[in-house]
């Protein structure tokens, strides 16, 4: 058993579950056998890393299939992919102790070097994930160059603002790794998906992006949890999955690089928003009109930015979705409940103290809906409310009186037949919101 499990003991009445079976029955890491990747596995890799290779249209039950045979023989032939996570937060942390605990060869990357010694001496990430045992086969590292040198794959798990320079600094370093994001933001004022950023700084590299309901508290609890990659490249794909599939952490693989991307990044924008409604108190019928507008408004905008509006309905989409808007484990969530208690947008970033991609991303998204013309109201909504100080519940109510609209825009299109009746509704309605859309109003 690892040292991580010997730490979660199992209590199945609060979901919290050991990883025994994993560990004795599904993966069993020879490491006197595991120094060179298996025939298989090479053979991944260098697919991985021809550009070009992998990158057809697959018919999806036929990567379902193969994709079982490859995670077959992966788990009889035991490998040893060789891993670089950087980024020591909670999330990086989090995932590099799966893919260690999985038997692969993992360096986590940490800026701080006395963090990295911290680390290595008590296999803990005290400040971001404390109380958790990490696997006692984790490397850490505060050596940026070392620990991307002679690696199959980089995942990057830094907050959106550090990913460019993050890049910068390992592109001297790249040979032929992949490099998978974990990260779920745009860049500021470029609007730029780390994706984007990749093919910016490193445009000959295989890539890939990781993005699902994954609170990283919960996988350390071995809460059982799925994910999804999506790249362009199989072999890529199947690696990741060989990497940190477990019998708690499912890995779903998808070719929509775009949309599961979008998906990871948008619904901190609705998390915040639900975290302001729970402040509120609202009840189960308005959480759940918030959710689903939210997701209308997500997949408009993927289908307006190049994305499968399908993929909205996966784990990516609607899962993280869920997940970070019901949870006060996610941060976004908590700004949001902090701003629906009456603090200040800086004065709740203060107190986080952690990341919350959401933050820009409302204002990214906000500008480029509204340069677009993008309908994204919820979106223009909380931008109102954090940054131009109008009153939430003028703004809620505003919501509440637009026009009439079709539910699924995919199933039946928007009538724009009805806006004249929709503008005299407004206008009936509008004193009552210049009473209601400024803070001063005594709402
Ligand atoms: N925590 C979670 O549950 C999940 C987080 N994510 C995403 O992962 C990304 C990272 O988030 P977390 O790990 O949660 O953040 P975090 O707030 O827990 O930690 C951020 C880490 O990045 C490091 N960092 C900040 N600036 C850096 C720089 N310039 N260079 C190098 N390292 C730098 C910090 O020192 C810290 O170790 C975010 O985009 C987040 O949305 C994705 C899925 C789940
Ligand atoms: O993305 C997450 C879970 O899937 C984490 O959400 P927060 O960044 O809001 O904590």
């Amino acid at each position: 058993m690892t040292s991580a499990n010997k730490d979660n003991t199992a209590n199945h009445s609060t979901g919290d579950f050991t990883d025994k079976t994993t560990a004795q029955t599904e993966h069993k890491p020879d490491i006197s056998n595991n120094e060179k990747p298996s025939g298989l596995l090479a053979g991944i890799i260098e697919r991985a890393t021809k550009s070009g290779v992998g990158r057809r249209k697959l018919d999806p039950s036929i990567v379902e299939s193969d994709v079982e045979k490859n995670m077959q023989k992966i788990r009889d032939n035991p490998t040893k992919l060789r891993l670089a996570f950087l980024g020591g937060g909670s999330f990086g942390t989090a995932m590099a102790n799966l893919a260690a605990r999985n038997g692969c060869d993992v360096t986590l990357w940490v800026r701080n070097k006395r963090t990295v010694k911290a680390m290595t001496k008590t296999q803990t990430n005290k400040k971001y994930l404390p109380g958790y045992k990490l696997d006692d086969r984790l490397k850490y590292s505060h050596d940026l160059a070392a620990t991307v040198k002679n690696k199959d794959i980089i995942f990057l798990a830094v907050p959106s603002s550090a990913f460019r320079e993050t890049l910068k600094n390992i592109a001297p370093f790249i040979t032929g790794q992949s490099v998978v994001s974990l990260t779920k933001g745009m860049e500021k004022d470029t609007f730029a998906l780390m994706s984007d950023i990749i093919k910016d700084e490193l445009p000959e590299v295989n890539f890939g992006v990781m993005s699902g309901p994954n609170l990283a508290i919960e996988i350390m609890k071995n809460m059982p949890s799925a994910t999804v990659i999506a790249s362009d490249s199989e072999p890529l794909r199947h690696a990741v999955q060989a990497a940190l599939h477990s019998a708690f952490f499912r890995v779903f693989a998808s070719d929509d690089v775009k949309g599961v991307e979008l998906g990871g990044a948008l619904k901190n924008i609705y998390a915040i928003a639900m975290g302001m409604a729970a402040a509120y108190d609202v009840g189960e019928n308005t959480k759940a009109m918030l959710l689903t507008r939210a997701l209308a408004e997500m997949s408009r905008f993927g289908v307006e930015t190049g994305a499968n509006p399908l993929t909205f309905l996966g784990l990516s989409g609607v899962g993280d979705l869920y997940a970070t808007c019901s949870s006060e484990l996610s941060r976004n969530f908590r700004i949001g409940n902090m701003l629906g208690s009456g603090m200040s947008i800086d004065a709740a970033v203060k107190k986080l103290g952690q990341t919350a991609e959401g933050v820009n991303t409302i204002q990214q998204v906000h500008e480029k809906a509204t340069k677009e013309g993008i309908y994204m109201p919820i979106t223009h909504a909380l931008y109102a409310v954090i940054y131009e100080d109008k009153a939430a519940l003028g703004v809620a109510l505003h919501l509440m009186e637009a026009g009439f609209r079709s539910d699924v825009e995919f199933v039946m299109p928007h009538d724009h037949s009805n806006a004249e009746l929709t503008a005299q509704i407004q206008a009936a309605t509008s004193d009552t919101d210049d009473d209601n859309a400024t803070k001063g109003s005594g709402e």
